[in-house]
This record gives C-alpha cells, sequence and structure tokens, in this order.
C-alpha cells in the first residue's frame, strides 16, 4: 500500500463504505475495550467484544462472535509493539496485512513460513483501499498513523536481536501484537473482510518497563475510536 504514511495533507475522500453497515471490534482486554467504546461514543452499527490475549483465544472469541451476529467487517484494535523506524510509540497503525509472524519451521537455514512449508498461509489480506481511508481520516483527524504489515505473535519480542530477525522476515513490519491473525483468520473463514489497528505503546525490542506508555497508547486508541464511525459507515 502506498503511502505508508500518512499525513495531515492527504486527501480523504468523503463520505463512508456503503457495503458496511455493522462492524465488530475485538480487543485485547478491558482497558482497550473501554477506550475504544469511549472513542465510540454510541456510535451505531458497532459492537466492540473481547478477544482475550493471544491468537488462539482472539480466534476463539472472534469466531462466537461471528456465529451470534451478522457483521461486514472486523476489526482487532488494542496497543501493540511498534518496529523502529516505522512506527514510533504514541502513533497508530492500520494494518495493510496481518500476519503469523512465528508460524512455521526453525530451521538450518532459517525460518519457513506456513506458506513456504505448503501448510496454508499465516498471512491474511487486508482491503487496501479500506486500510488506505482509515488510515487518511486518522491522518486528517491530526492523528499520526502509518500502515504496514501487523505481526501477530505468540511471544512478545524482548530482545533487539529477534525483533531484526522479525523485521527482516517480513519487510515493513510495522507493529506486533498478539491477537490480529486469530481475528482475521475467524473473519476469512466466514468471507468477512477484516483490519488492525493498533496504538503503539512500546517498541518491540529490549524489554524495558520503565518506556511502556500504555495509558497514553489507550487514550490515542479512543481518539483513533472517535474517528471510525465517520470513515466506516
Ligand atoms: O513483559 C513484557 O516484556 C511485555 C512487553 C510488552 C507487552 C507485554 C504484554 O504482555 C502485553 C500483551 C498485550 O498487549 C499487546 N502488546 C503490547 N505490546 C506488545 C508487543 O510489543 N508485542 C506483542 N504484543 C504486544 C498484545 O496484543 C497483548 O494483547 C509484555
Amino acid at each position: 500500500m502506498s503511502p505508508d504514511f500518512y499525513s495531515a495533507s492527504s486527501p480523504l475522500p468523503a463520505g463512508g463504505t456503503p457495503h458496511i453497515k455493522r462492524v465488530l471490534i475485538m480487543t485485547p482486554v478491558e482497558a482497550e475495550r473501554d477506550a475504544v467504546l469511549r472513542g465510540l461514543a454510541g456510535a451505531p452499527g458497532f459492537r466492540v467484544e473481547l478477544a482475550g490475549v493471544g491468537p488462539v483465544a482472539a480466534a476463539v472469541s472472534t469466531t462466537a462472535a461471528l456465529a451470534a451476529a451478522e457483521y461486514d467487517l472486523v476489526i482487532t484494535a488494542g496497543i501493540a509493539g511498534g518496529f523502529e523506524g516505522r512506527a514510533a510509540v504514541g502513533s497508530l497503525v492500520v494494518s495493510s496485512e496481518i500476519l503469523a509472524a512465528d508460524l512455521g519451521a526453525e530451521t538450518p537455514g532459517g525460518f519457513l513460513s506456513l506458506d513456504e512449508l505448503g501448510f496454508g498461509s499465516a498471512r491474511v489480506p487486508v482491503d487496501a483501499a479500506l486500510a488506505g481511508r482509515v488510515a487518511e481520516a486518522l491522518a486528517a483527524a491530526g492523528l499520526s498513523v502509518s500502515t504496514g504489515p501487523v505481526l501477530t505473535v505468540s511471544t512478545v519480542t524482548g530482545t533487539a536481536e529477534h525483533a531484526l530477525k522479525l523485521a527482516g522476515r517480513v519487510p515493513g513490519a510495522a507493529a506486533e501484537g498478539m491477537e490480529g491473525f486469530g481475528a482475521a483468520s475467524a473473519a476469512l473463514a466466514r468471507g468477512i473482510p477484516c483490519l488492525e489497528l493498533r496504538s503503539v505503546s512500546n517498541a518491540v525490542g529490549p524489554r524495558n518497563k520503565a518506556a511502556w506508555r500504555i495509558p497514553e497508547a489507550l487514550a490515542m486508541l479512543e481518539k483513533a475510536s472517535s474517528v471510525l464511525p465517520e470513515v466506516l459507515l
């Protein structure tokens, strides 16, 4: 998708998205759900559900939510790690694709993804036009946003070496979370488009609890959520 970084001067296409009437937003935990709900401020057409933490919990809970009601779009929304040079702490990331970065096999020659192994796919595509519209709307609201692949991992990255490995494995990797691929796989199974919206609370890399900015990331997630009704519905 181009451009990868959006500015407030990017043109915003007018109106919502005609075929989207009901949006399911999955958040890992309550604090993220509450931030999204505050941002939506009761806008009709949205339902916010808890995904749980990790890809399996997200897949199971999203599958259940999609069985209970009809939706036209599934969004995973929450805080995340941002890759250096791609998504700074305090900024937002809209997924250009959603992938399970650690689903594959380690070999003496390096990591092989599920796709390379021939066992299916560890990637769920995202509608580029939709992701672009959302990113442009967030930028037009004055928020700092980039687009790029959002990685789903089962283990939070905790070293610079592993962060570099992931960035090398996925060119343009923007953010790392733990739920997107699970929710996206549930949506894909029903033929429903999906998106991931992440608010960066920490850098992907060496563990540094003092540098986490969780309240700020939740505040940014709330602001981002307030933009969704005008751009999606
Ligand atoms: O203990 C740690 O070092 C640590 C560092 C970052 C995040 C965690 C979590 O347990 C939070 C998991 C939760 O938040 C999302 N999240 C936030 N930052 C990241 C990250 O850098 N990498 C992966 N996931 C992250 C995630 O989606 C979960 O919902 C612990």
